[in-house]
């Protein structure tokens, strides 16, 4: 149902008042924003994907994704008119030892990398703020603004939390039998031009994301069409992008899914090898950041699922976590992949503050 934006945040917030799920999002270069309010608040799983509704996947396929089932909610949309000025105050709440942990873990990883098979491992970390009358309507309407080629969402589930964010990467979109993925990497901060150079290291390790989702989906796809490398504005980010189409051959959707996440942009390569290494070291659970979340068999059985990056939860009272991080390889400078966390921190920052 098409509403007037002022009675689509008016429903979104009544819901939310009332203890609901729901999900609010706006796809990329879209003048839509979407709605789906669950009826009831139970925590409903995805068994096999053949299900209709909007998924929210963690990290680890070990742990169920959550589903806001299309028949027990209700849809509504409206256009994307209005932004909002409130800024926030925010407050950090550092750890003195916050930056030396993630160096030391990230001089651990290369050398891990540099005595194993492994290649590429995504290390990550939480940084927390405190925050003063958080309110996910204005943030919404602010990250839309500001990001409109970014997925951007705001997802609540009363037993399971509240997750905002706007992520720059598609992990698939299905439209029957045609499918699209990309592989997204290598990260520099955005100066006016998207005309720039890049490093071997950022070159190197996007193009390992490419071969690796190359390789894992060649079974189960045709037609596959690589495109050339390309830069791609993220906020005030710039990374190195790859679009991968095709066509489906033989498979369900769960098994597509389950041949590319995790990619190695969000987990490492080999996969498994790294994904141990993370949950060993990281020191953290990554919950919902770099899971996936989308349309899952909309309508004209569409699809169209995102990986979950620039995002963050409302932990608490006042408190939210920002969730970053960046992919390790041989080559990584310690003190440069903590510089990028930082910078990668401001996509929710800015909206925050600005
Ligand atoms: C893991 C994240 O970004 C990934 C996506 C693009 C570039 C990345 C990088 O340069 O390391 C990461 O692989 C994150 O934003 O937390």
């Amino acid at each position: 149902m098409k509403v007037s934006s002022e009675s689509f945040y008016n429903k979104v917030l009544e819901h939310f008042n009332t203890k609901l799920p729901f999900v609010i999002y706006n796809k990329p270069n879209s003048n839509r924003i979407s709605g789906l309010l669950q009826k009831n608040d139970d925590v409903y799983n995805t068994v096999n994907y053949k299900e209709s509704g909007f998924i929210f996947a963690p990290f680890d396929v070990e742990k169920e994704a959550i589903l806001i089932p299309l028949n027990h909610s209700e849809s509504i949309e409206c256009y994307k008119e209005v932004t909002s000025k409130n800024v926030f105050s925010i407050k950090n709440i550092s750890y003195h030892s916050e930056k030396e942990n993630h160096i030391h873990l990230v001089e651990k990883t290369i050398n891990e990398i540099k005595n194993s098979e492994i290649k590429k491992i995504v290390i990550s970390r939480k940084k927390e703020v405190l925050i003063e009358d958080f309110d996910f309507v204005s943030i919404f309407k602010k990250l839309v603004y500001k990001y409109p080629q970014a997925f951007c969402y705001v997802w609540y589930h009363p037993k399971v939390g509240l997750w905002v964010g706007a992520t720059p990467e598609t992990l698939l979109t299905l439209n029957n039998k045609e499918f699209e993925t990309m592989a997204l990497a290598g990260t520099q901060k955005y100066e006016g031009s998207i005309n720039v150079l890049w490093g071997e290291k950022e070159k190197e390790e996007q193009a390992l994301v490419t071969s690796s989702i190359i390789e894992n989906i060649k079974p189960i796809a045709s037609a596959i069409d690589v495109s050339e490398v390309q830069t791609v504005k993220a906020g005030s980010l710039l990374h190195l992008k790859t679009a991968i189409k095709g066509q489906i051959e033989n498979a369900s959707i769960k098994d597509f899914v389950s041949s590319l996440h995790p990619t190695p942009a969000v987990c490492g390569l080999p996969m498994k090898a790294a994904k141990d290494f993370i949950i060993k070291n990281e020191g953290y659970n990554r919950e919902f950041y770099t899971g996936f979340l989308g349309a899952l068999n909309f309508e004209n059985e569409k699809t169209e699922l995102f990986v979950n990056l620039r995002c963050m939860q409302y932990v608490e009272n006042k408190k939210l976590a920002l969730y970053v991080g960046g992919g390790i390889t041989k080559d990584s400078n310690a003190t440069l992949e903590w510089d990028e966390t930082e910078n990668k921190t401001k996509t929710m920052l800015d909206v925050l503050t600005k």
